[in-house]
């Protein structure tokens, strides 16, 4: 288990526009983190934080679970060269509208390999890349997260089961793997758009995703 002292460092009221929430600080530490670059040493400790917002009651039934990755160009530009934001305001408008749920939102920006790589990414498939291509040929490997830290939450949070709103099937293992019961999982299929269409593809065709 790499991850030491999962914590809660905050929790707070979070009024939002799909509906009331609680927001939730939690934070750890990855003893002997990785590389996930091959001409990058990694560091013998990270602290890594995320958040959860939590609505409604989480512990009569499983509730609706959805693990988003952070996607700055999406989550905060409403970037359509993928489909974070749609994905995102998808989950929320799905826990609200049940009136229970809980988002946990992981900073794990550009399948982890941070924002400026994920911009260095975008050069190359607008020179042609995929996005798996593209990662590989700036030395990372194609997928750098791990979802121990959602884990975790969950167990601090006082959840064991969930219905997990996902179409990757390594979110579904890694939480299965931690401990944590997936008695469902929800498709997280949006509609599709022109600029995203290979996006989409690449995630189905070469990552096992099951979108559509
Ligand atoms: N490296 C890289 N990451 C990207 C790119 N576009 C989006 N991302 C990141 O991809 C992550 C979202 O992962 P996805 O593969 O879309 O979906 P997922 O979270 O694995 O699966 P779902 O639960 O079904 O949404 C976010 O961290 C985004 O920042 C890209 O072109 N390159
Ligand atoms: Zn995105």
């Amino acid at each position: 288990m790499p991850f030491e002292s999962v914590r809660q460092v905050a929790n707070a009221d979070f009024p939002t526009r799909w509906g009331h929430f609680r927001i939730y600080g939690f934070e750890g530490i990855i003893d002997h983190p990785e590389s996930c670059n091959s001409e990058i040493a990694a560091p013998l400790k990270r602290v890594e934080s995320a958040v959860a917002l939590v609505m409604g009651d989480v512990h009569s039934e499983p509730p609706i679970v959805r693990i988003h990755s952070q996607c700055l160009t999406g989550d905060v530009f409403h970037s359509l060269r993928c489909d974070c934001r749609q994905q995102l305001e998808l989950a929320l408008a799905t826990i609200a509208d049940k009136g229970a749920g809980i988002l946990l939102y992981e900073q794990q920006e550009g399948r982890g390999i941070g924002l400026m790589a994920k911009l260095r990414a975008y050069e190359l498939q607008d020179r042609g890349r995929d996005t798996i291509e593209a990662n590989l040929e700036l030395g990372f490997k194609a997928d750098c997260r791990q979802f121990e830290l959602p884990a975790e939450m969950l167990k601090l949070l006082g959840v064991k089961a969930v219905r997990l709103m996902t179409n990757n099937p390594e979110k579904v293992e890694a939480l299965v793997e931690a401990g944590i019961d997936v008695v469902e999982r929800i498709s997280a299929d949006v509609p599709s758009e022109p600029t995203f269409e290979k996006y989409l593809q690449v995630k189905r065709e070469k990552m096992g995703h099951l979108v559509g």
